[in-house]
């Protein structure tokens, strides 16, 4: 090379250098940048590699099998399941395993199961129940060892209650059942309690040492004569020990916990279901299946009666619904618009499925969820069912009607709807459309799946702190199915097959339709109560609420009320009026009055609308402010059946249940019933067995055969409507002394005709007038104070805007 050429070199570079400065100092950035993130990214996937997701095979031992022996224990490292690196960073511990709560892939392979049952029993009564539960565990299945029965009082806790007995053979689970008494003096059982409280506390030991357990359940033996509740004592220590399990497991609670009374008739029969539970996930677990489809035990290790996951999805109209840092809330998200397919036409040439596994529709509504059945059907537990498990109360269908909330499916077979209601928190997330242009799923396909998913999701709800072992049993067989979930029911073209299927399993059908399909209305076959959403109760609203797609709406909304007064000799129809305060309250009991007139439903619910948190609904014009107070309710429901009654059509109020902000107005000359004692009362409760057997003799039927029992008394108006065997809480999970007024306004066995509706608002409103007036002037002063009442009480929410439903 020429030497001169080669001098002149960094003179070169130099004025490159000069020259393209910036270009070669950006560039530079971008490559150390570019490596800088290869790096990380090579770290993050060597990371995620260390656990593999859930199902994967893993090659590392099982946990029980790398347990730590105390010998080699006192000062060692965890090391399961971790890189060198993360070993050495890993604290140094006394003894017990990682909790590997999170990662359930790491979950070692149970091939069989070792039951323990452990008693404690001062009388002796609880140890003859521990030894009858033994004998009658043996199992001839090879994967269920035979179990161990264990005084509590006998063993050293060290060896059971600070990490799992290890197992000679490799495969085996230990499963801890507890049958305790309780005690409100100090035994031996109070020591037991301090010890798990302590092995929690103490900062050595892990605080869920004992995850590495195939499961826990206790069964709890108390006095209801001498406790008769919870909060007054019945087997506390039974719910201690449940409590200190789930956190010394890691939620491994496998069966919810189990309470008899010793001194009450049920006690066999709960203790014998509650058995039958534990065996059957033991034998679940020793076939892989974990504790829950899938789940480590659902319990939360945290115990915290926070209902931070409270799902507000009752099948009811909500105004919005807020979730923490999740997608719950999907015009927050920017939810993908809604597809409005009375404008695709073209396109619809060849049907396509509604709701496609790969679409976002799919994504939002599983992460809300819904579980997806087929291509257009969904079912999602409602809170309701989550609330009546652990003995919380059930929603107000149970006050009018006696549908126990645990034993309710709520479900649609069409995801899509041809309204766009405002208070409808699904709209910007669902399909919408006039006609039915998509696939079409076989009704059996739907209702398999409809129960697969929702017992699935019943099974998810077994850890769940407070969830009834009783209820939990009651709660795997489906008794309802409310057909309201979300979109509209009726489109579904297969709609009566679907019904009859739900009918020949003796599961009862409530069916909720929005008005604006009268053909399909026409064409419905028994259903064992027929709901008319009606949302508005003149045209220029109907257009501004529902946001309907059909032009035609007003026009099949007033058929279908015509089909519903033909359809009140073969069905239980209901009116459903949700009240939106600002939207469709005011000057409208006249309006609603005409419709009734015209339909003559057998029943009117009214209901404020639900408020749950922060408004997402804004963008319609709704915020809190929308939300009735129940004394608003109330005055609408007095003003409306003022009305009715003054038209000479014989309604009356029924039943209530305030803690959902709910009253119903029910037909008197039908379900107003005479007893044998000469006494009328009402009778708004189904006899269910009377509908499958109408159903079953094939005749034509009308709802006065299949009328019930009557109204429970705790359900009249004025006593409130919450089934005192149930406790009210809190959203914190604390129980509520601040139960409703209960002004008894109409006693449960007077003949209420003497009572008008004047009178009665007089008593709501405890300002009996000197003279009598009018409705309008009673509804005005109640208007007047109310409005007092939710300014002073928005400006104490003003932080926290939560509102009880
Ligand atoms: C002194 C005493 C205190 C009790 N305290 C409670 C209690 O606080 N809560 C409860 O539900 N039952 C209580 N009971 C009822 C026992 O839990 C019940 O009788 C149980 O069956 C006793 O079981 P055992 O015979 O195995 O000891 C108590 C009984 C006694 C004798
Ligand atoms: S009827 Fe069923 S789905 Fe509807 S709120 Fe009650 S329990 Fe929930």
């Amino acid at each position: 090379m020429d030497t001169s050429r080669l001098l002149e070199l960094p003179d070169e570079l130099l004025l490159i250098w000069h020259a393209h400065r910036t270009e070669i100092l950006l560039s530079t950035g971008v490559l150390l940048a570019i490596v800088r993130l290869l790096v990380h990214w090579r770290g993050r996937k060597a990371k995620i590699a260390l656990t593999p997701p859930i199902g994967t095979p893993t090659d590392e031992k099982p946990r029980f099998e790398t347990e730590i022996t105390p010998e080699k224990a006192v000062v060692q490292d965890v090391s399961i399941g971790e890189s060198p690196l993360q070993k050495r960073r890993t604290p140094r511990r006394v003894k017990g395993t990682r909790n590997l709560r999170k990662s359930e892939a790491e979950m070692p392979v149970v091939e069989r199961i070792q039951p323990y049952v452990f008693y404690f029993s001062l009388g002796g009564s609880t140890r003859a129940q521990a030894e009858k539960l033994t004998a009658s565990s043996v199992d001839e299945n090879e994967a269920m060892l035979p179990p161990h029965l264990l005084d509590l009082t006998e063993i050293d806790y060290e060896d059971y209650f600070i990490s799992p007995p290890k197992q000679p053979a490799s495969g085996t689970a230990s499963f801890y059942s507890i049958l305790i008494p309780s005690y409100n003096i100090d035994t031996e059982l109070s020591n037991f309690l301090s010890h798990l409280e302590e092995t929690h506390h103490d900062f050595r030991i892990d605080t869920a040492p004992l995850s590495g357990l195939a499961g826990y359940s206790v069964f709890g033996f108390g006095d209801q004569q001498e406790w008769p509740t919870e909060q007054e004592g019945y087997c506390t220590q039974a719910i201690e020990v449940d409590r200190w399990m789930a956190r010394l497991t890691g939620r491994k609670r496998a069966f919810p916990l189990g309470m008899g009374d010793v001194k009450g008739d049920e006690l066999e029969h709960r203790l014998e279901d509650w058995r039958r539970g534990v065996h059957n996930i033991m034998v679940d677990v020793s076939q892989g299946k974990g504790l829950g489809d899938g789940i480590s035990g659902s319990g939360d290790a945290v115990e915290s009666d926070d209902e931070d996951d409270v799902d507000y999805d009752d099948g009811e109209t909500v105004i919005s619904k807020p979730r923490k840092g999740t997608t719950g809330d999907l015009e927050d998200l920017k939810a993908p618009i809604p597809v409005d397919f009375t404008t695709t036409s073209k396109t619809t040439s060849t049907p396509k499925e509604m709701v496609p596994k790969t679409s976002p529709t799919y994504t939002n509504l599983t992460k809300q969820g819904y579980t997806i059945v087929g291509s257009h059907s969904g079912v999602k537990i409602c809170r309701w069912t989550k609330s009546a498990l652990r003995g919380r109360g059930s929603c107000y269908k149970f006050s009018f009607y006696g549908i126990a909330s645990h034993l309710c499916m709520e479900a649609t077979p069409s995801l899509s709807c041809s309204n766009k209601c405002v208070f409808c928190w699904r709209h910007g997330t669902n399909p919408v459309g006039t006609t039915w242009r998509w696939t079409v799923d076989p009704p059996d396909m739907i209702f398999q799946g409809m129960k697969q998913g929702h017992y699935q999701k019943i099974k998810i709800l077994r850890g769940v702190p407070g969830v009834r072992s009783e209820r939990f049993s009651e709660a795997m067989r489906i008794r309802h199915c409310a057909l309201s979930l979300v979109g509209e029911p009726i489109f579904y073209p297969h709609i009566n097959e679907l019904l009859a299927m739900l009918h020949r399993e003796h599961i009862s059908s409530f069916l909720v339709c929005n008005a604006q399909h009268p053909d399909q209305l026409a064409a419905l076959g028994p259903v064992t109560q027929l709901y008319v959403s009606i949302d508005a109760s003149n045209k220029d609203s109907l257009r501004r609420i529902d946001r309907p797609l059909h032009r035609d709406f007003w026009e099949r909304f007033i058929r279908c009320m015509n089909i519903l007064r033909e359809k009140r000799f073969t069905h239980r129809t209901v009116f459903r009026l949700t009240l939106v305060k600002g939207f469709n309250i005011e000057e409208e009991a006249a309006g609603y009055a005409d419709l009734v007139e015209r339909a003559l439903p057998a029943f009117v619910e009214v209901k404020g609308v639900t408020y749950c948190g922060t408004s997402t609904a804004a963008g319609a014009g709704l915020s809190m402010q929308n939300v009735p107070f129940y004394e608003e309710v109330k005055a609408f429901v007095l003003a409306l059946e003022a009305e009715l009654n003054r038209r000479g059509l014989d309604y009356g109020i029924g039943a209530e249940h305030a803690h959902s902000c709910c009253i119903l107005l029910a037909d008197r000359n039908r379900f107003y019933v005479k007893g044998e004692d000469g006494i009328s009362r009402w009778h708004t409760i189904i006899d269910y067995q009377k509908f499958f057997q109408c159903v079953e003799y094939g005749k034509p039927f009308s709802p006065e055969d299949y009328v019930g029992r009557p109204t429970p008394e705790w359900a009249l108006w004025g006593n409130g409507g919450f089934d005192p065997r149930d406790e009210r809480v809190d959203r914190k999970g604390k129980p509520k002394n601040d139960a409703p007024p209960k002004p008894k306004i109409v006693p449960a066995v007077t003949d209420i005709d003497e009572i008008t509706p004047v009178e009665a608002a007089a008593e709501v409103v405890k300002e009996t007038p000197k003279e009598p007036v009018g409705t309008d002037q009673l509804l005005g002063r109640q208007y007047q104070r109310t409005l007092q009442m939710r300014k002073q009480l928005i400006e104490r929410n003003r932080t926290s805007r939560v509102v009880e439903i």
